[in-house]
């Protein structure tokens, strides 16, 4: 379990994090979401006793990082998948890590095999790629099997089945009953990786819930109806004062009416008292990104063209990255589109 309470951190006049408070539960996997610049990384190096806060505390299963005997037992992180000699072999990496940590070598063959590279142990690391990379940062952390993980933006820059891989092995130690704590710009990663989300932006709390809550309670929910006689269906569920948007034809399907801030039960219960037939009532759900945007706000340093275009970025402000997919609402890749989280958002 991770515990922040006040963390403050300045850098001069910069407020990097402002009075953050959160607690990452163990057995999940938490989403550490915010813009560009929010602060995550800098609180993450304040978990890990890297940098030492203005303010305030945090606490690794009960303790302050400086107080842990044994740190790589309890906490491993991935902070930078590059941190490692590029003459070095895979193996003499974690082998030097290991010795210098009292952790068993063959702990070191274990983590290999866990992350997949036991066949490119004995190559280069300066010679792998970002993917096997972010594999041998992970048997890093890995060494001291420990009970709490830190990763930081592990998917950047990751093709598409190295983020499969990253969202799948989290789970999977999530599913072992450790806390996995990883940070994201990316909104829509997140709601396919993390059960539960710390949404901070300039350095502030912005939101701790469950990713299903956030996108519940932050985003509007509409209904999406559809039947033979459609001018009656538009007449019944205005003269009930619900707003309606007509749906032309096109990629989501036939045309159809959009009732907003509604339910299923509300509009189906109205349509049948007056005895309409319906083709269609299915629930809008909100973007993981529209909840993002309602809740932030002002927090955000860029913001999206607008609604209903996800992948639509404005210019970022100055010193933002600008590159492609890299924007808040750059769809995941690799991303399976059949989570619920993300669908339901091209309709408004
Ligand atoms: N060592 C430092 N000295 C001065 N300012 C810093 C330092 N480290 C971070 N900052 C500033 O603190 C703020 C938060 O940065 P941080 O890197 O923690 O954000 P982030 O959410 O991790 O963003 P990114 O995803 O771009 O890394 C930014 O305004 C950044 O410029």
């Amino acid at each position: 379990m991770i515990e922040a309470q006040g963390l403050t951190k300045r850098y001069g006049r910069t407020v990097a994090v402002n009075d953050l408070s959160f607690t990452v539960q163990p057995g999940r996997v938490t989403g550490f979401l915010g813009p560009n610049g929010a602060g995550k990384s800098t609180t993450m190096r304040m978990i890990l006793g890297l940098d030492s806060p203005s303010a305030g505390t945090v606490r690794i299963n009960g303790q302050r990082y400086a107080e842990l005997r044994h740190p790589l037992r309890q906490v491993g992180a991935l902070l930078d998948a590059k941190w490692v000699h590029p003459n070095r072999s895979a193996r003499s990496h974690l082998r030097w890590i290991a010795a210098s940590n009292r952790i068993p070598p063959r702990r070191v063959d274990e983590v290999l095999e866990i992350v997949g590279l036991t066949g490119v142990a004995g190559k280069r690391a300066g010679g792998f790629s970002l993917g096997m990379s972010q594999r041998l940062g992970i048997a890093t952390a890995l060494l001291g099997d420990p009970t709490v993980l830190l990763f930081d933006e592990p998917v950047n820059g990751l093709d598409p089945e190295g983020i499969l891989w990253i969202r799948q092995f989290m789970q999977r130690l999530a599913g072992e009953g450790r806390t996995v704590f990883v940070s994201s710009h990316l909104l829509s990663e997140m709601a396919l990786t993390a059960q539960d989300l710390v949404v901070i932006g300039r350095g502030r709390l912005i939101a701790q819930t469950s990713t299903r809550e956030f996108i519940d309670n932050a985003s509007e929910s509409s209904v999406r109806v559809r039947g033979p006689e459609m001018q009656r269906l538009h007449g019944v569920l205005t003269s009930q004062g619900l707003a309606v948007r007509d749906l032309p034809a096109g990629d989501d399907g036939p045309a159809a009416l959009l009732v907003t801030n509604s339910t299923t039960e509300q509009v189906g219960e109205l349509v049948g008292r007056v005895g309409l037939v319906l083709h269609e009532l299915s629930a809008q759900r909100g973007s993981l990104e529209q909840a993002f945007i309602q809740l932030t706000g002002g927090d955000v340093e860029y913001q999206s063209g607008g609604l209903g275009t996800p992948g639509a970025v404005r210019p970022p402000a100055q010193g933002a990255p600008a590159q492609p997919g890299e924007g808040p609402f750059a769809a995941p890749a690799g991303a399976g589109q059949t989570d619920p989280a993300t669908q339901g958002g091209t309709t408004r």
